[in-house]
């Protein structure tokens, strides 16, 4: 009976030492998070409150100026999420790095997010990350432009290489088929859903000619004849009438037509009609394990919206630095 008293008080005697060694290790996880559980909804809450706002502010006030804007930011964080992760590798400048390869030539709003950033220095020095605000300003021109208003959380850092060689092996082309576009989504941890779904940014901004101009082909007399069947006959006419043979490089036509200002479903009705801009998007629809997604999306916006919600958290999520990782630039442009 003694014995077995003993062997009852000996118990609970480790099972509290367990517990408490327990909580200890609860505690020490708390003191010392893994680095991506250091990203949250309102990390600036305490650092800089108004962050967000002056953020928004900074793209409203661009923006309502500048059309184009909305969706050069919307293009800016995907170019920056899909090279070394959402780090502001993007907007180091110098030669080599990712923003002098040709393949980011076309992008922008670059001015926007060095403006906001110079507001951010004066009211909270050295604590709001480039990364965040490139995450911040395309969240807000999607709102700004009539498309879902999306909750991101922030405390991404920013990343100290950037590098043009990592850019054509990360990024997506518009020649690309359908399984090398689902190659690199899901060497990113990105889903069939999520690539429908984020190609749905074509709902705004505009393409360069050379984007879309081997889809086509115009003889002498005007005639347009298809390379890329799966293309409307009466679109490619209006897009030769757009881009002619030997036009200016740096005329754009619009990625959607009918709406090329709204965040709306009509990118997926336009896909839907073979008036998709890019090969690319056309896809989309031709591929069987995409079609019904697309026909979804353009017979329900708020289907495409609440999917909107999810995938572009997802995106700008991506490779995310944290914790001790990267730094917070000074300016945007150049490492501290
Ligand atoms: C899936 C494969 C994708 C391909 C092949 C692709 C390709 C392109 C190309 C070639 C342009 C035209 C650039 C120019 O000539 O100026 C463009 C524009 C654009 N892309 Fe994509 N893209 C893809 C996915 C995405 C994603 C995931 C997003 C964002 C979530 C996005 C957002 C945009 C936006 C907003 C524009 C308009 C930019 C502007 O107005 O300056 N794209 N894309
Ligand atoms: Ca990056
Ligand atoms: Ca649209």
């Amino acid at each position: 009976m003694e014995k077995l008293q003993m062997y009852v008080n000996q118990t609970l005697c480790l099972y509290k030492y367990y517990k408490l060694f327990f909580l200890g290790f609860l505690c020490l996880l708390t003191l010392f998070p893994t680095s991506s559980s250091n990203i949250s909804f309102d990390f600036y809450a305490l650092s800089c409150p108004t962050a967000e706002f002056m953020v928004k502010n900074t793209v409203r006030s661009a923006s309502s100026m500048d059309p184009t804007l909305p969706g050069k930011l919307l293009r800016l964080l995907f170019h920056d999420c899909f090279v070394e992760g959402c780090d502001a590798s993007i907007l180091l400048e110098g030669n080599g790095t990712e923003r002098s390869d040709p393949a980011n030539k076309s992008l922008g709003g670059f001015s926007v997010i060095e403006s906001a950033k110079r507001v951010l220095e004066i009211f909270c020095p050295r604590t709001v990350s480039c990364a965040d605000i490139i995450a911040l300003a395309a969240r807000d021109a999607v709102e700004f432009a009539g498309g879902p208003n999306v909750q991101i959380p922030t405390g991404r850092r920013d990343g100290k290489i950037s590098l043009a060689s990592n850019v054509r092996p990360n990024i997506v082309d518009t020649s690309f088929s359908i399984d090398q576009m689902i190659n690199i989504f899901s060497a990113k941890g990105l889903s069939l859903d999520d690539l429908v779904i984020l190609s749905g940014a074509h709902t705004i901004g505009s393409a360069h000619c050379n984007a879309f101009s081997d889809r086509f082909q115009v003889d002498s007399k005007g005639n347009v004849s298809l390379i890329d069947t799966s293309l409307d006959r009466e679109y490619a006419a209006e897009l030769t009438k757009q881009c002619p043979a030997g036009a200016n490089p740096s005329i754009t036509v619009k990625n959607d037509p009918q709406t090329p200002q709204l965040f709306d479903n009509q990118y997926y009705k336009d896909l839907s009609a073979h008036k998709g801009l890019f090969q690319s998007d056309s896809v989309l629809f031709s591929d069987g394990r995409t079609r019904k997604r697309v026909m979804d999306f353009a017979d329900d916006q708020n289907i495409f919206f609440q999917g909107w919600s999810q995938s572009f958290v997802r995106l700008a999520d991506l490779g995310i630095k944290s914790g001790d990782e990267g730094e917070i630039r000074g300016s945007c442009s150049v490492t501290n």
